[in-house]
């Protein structure tokens, strides 16, 4: 059994950072992700005047009920949706001007639900490119509340940046959903919420938000479940075990749910209240799996279907091809260029198993295709090369000597 320590987790990271500047006092945050992500995130914050302390393992911020501590801001989001989703909603609930921008991938990314239930709610926005999209301005002046609906059928983080800013404005929100993805990432938004004192919770389609402020508290951030999904596939894979710690049935991330499709599988998955052991059985058999809830885990179970003993059908999953890049396209790309048979619908992909032959995996500047691919490799007479290895700084810099480190241990 090998021991794997994973980063914290992005998505819990993000939220907490956003729950800590909008409490009343000082937030000690620990284990906090260390990445391209989180720290795009923490530099808007401090862009937008919020005072962050950061030190190894332990974060503090002092948070600001009444929003930015400065009248005008120009803040540049990286690659990062949460930062480049939630942030605007923060800004949009205090006073000031604020502009914000980034990367061309994250500009290409949906914006437009969110930033047209902002207008609903009374903000004045406008986009300065397309609209809908990154970059975007935000003339703030406090948000009144009340009742909207909202199509998050492209993603949750729309949901989740409008949550987040409820018990911000004066009224509180009812937020009613006619289409949601990523329920589970919801689950997390709400849990948080809770946890620094705003007693938020769903009623059916509904979500209620009461104008109850965030209290500040002490927050341990668990690994990240998406990150584990390589190493546990990795195990998987080559009939080995892997033990993450931290990660069990206590977790609040969905993407844990992607041990029991390695199960499914024919893996043999451990899992206690605060840790999660993957065994290699030898086998891995074919399945076919709803991933709607679990998305960023589809990469993962992309790379390593070709050696299932039957097709893996992935459903259900329109919303990757909205991601960093087009995923359901990029699987299918990359499996190709392996030698794979691979069907492909809008929302659905199909891999029949069969040999897999080394190639250059074409990354598009997407850490989950990058990681995912590093697995299959494991498994490929000369393995995988990638055409940017780096891409990976986006949540888990360290990633390539983690997989190294398991590769020596394992003696493959
Ligand atoms: O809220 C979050 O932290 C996230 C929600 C999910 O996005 P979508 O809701 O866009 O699917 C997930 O894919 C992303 O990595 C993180
Ligand atoms: C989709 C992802 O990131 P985000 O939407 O937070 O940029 C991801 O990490 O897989």
């Amino acid at each position: 059994m090998t021991l794997v320590e994973i980063p914290g987790s992005k998505s819990i990271t993000a939220r907490a950072l956003y729950l800590a500047a909008a409490a009343e006092g000082v937030t000690t945050l620990r284990r906090p992700l260390v990445s391209d992500d989180s720290e795009g995130f923490a530099e808007g914050l401090l862009t937008l005047g919020y005072l962050l302390d950061r030190r190894p393992g332990v974060w503090q911020v002092q948070g600001r009920p009444a929003g930015p501590a400065v009248p005008a801001a120009s803040v540049y989001c990286r690659d990062g949706a949460t930062t480049a989703r939630f942030l605007p909603a923060l800004a949009a609930a205090g006073h000031g001007s604020f502009h914000f921008d980034a990367s061309e991938q994250m500009r290409r990314r949906p914006l437009g639900p969110l930033t047209n239930a902002l207008r609903e709610l009374g903000v004045e926005l406008t986009h300065e490119g397309a609209e809908g999209h990154h970059p975007l301005r935000v003339e703030a002046r406090g948000i009144e509340g009340g009742k909207i609906t909202l199509d998050a059928g492209l993603s949750s983080q729309f949901l989740t940046a409008l949550l987040l800013t409820g018990p911000l404005t004066r009224r509180g929100l009812e937020i009613t959903v006619t289409d949601l993805v990523s329920v589970p990432y919801v689950g997390i938004t709400l849990a948080m919420m809770n946890a620094f004192g705003n007693p938020a919770h769903r009623d059916g389609d509904t979500f209620v938000v009461p104008p109850i402020p965030y209290q500040a508290r002490d927050y341990l951030i668990e690994p990240d479940a998406s990150t584990a999904s390589y190493v546990l596939a990795a195990a998987a894979l080559t009939g080995n075990s892997v033990t993450v710690p931290g990660l069990g049935s206590d977790s609040l991330q969905g993407d844990l749910r992607f041990a029991d499709v390695l199960r499914q599988m024919g893996a043999d998955v451990q899992l206690t209240p605060d840790q999660v052991t993957v065994t290699g059985t030898g086998r891995l058999r074919g399945v076919t799996v709803n991933m709607r809830d679990i998305s960023d885990t589809v990469p993962t179970l992309a790379a390593i279907a070709p050696f299932a003993d039957g097709p893996v059908r992935i459903e259900d999953v329109y919303n990757i091809r909205v991601k960093e890049c087009d995923r359901l396209e990029a699987c299918a790309q990359n499996l190709r260029a392996m030698g794979v048979s691979v069907l492909t619908g809008p929302d659905w992909l199909e891999i029949h198993p069969g040999p897999v032959r080394s190639t250059t995996i074409a990354c598009h500047g997407d850490h989950r295709i990058a990681m995912s691919f590093s697995v299959t490799g494991l498994r490929v007479r000369g393995g995988i090369t990638l055409d940017d290895p780096g891409c990976v700084r986006k949540t888990f810099p360290e990633f390539h000597r983690t997989l190294a480190e398991l590769r020596a241990s394992w003696g493959i």
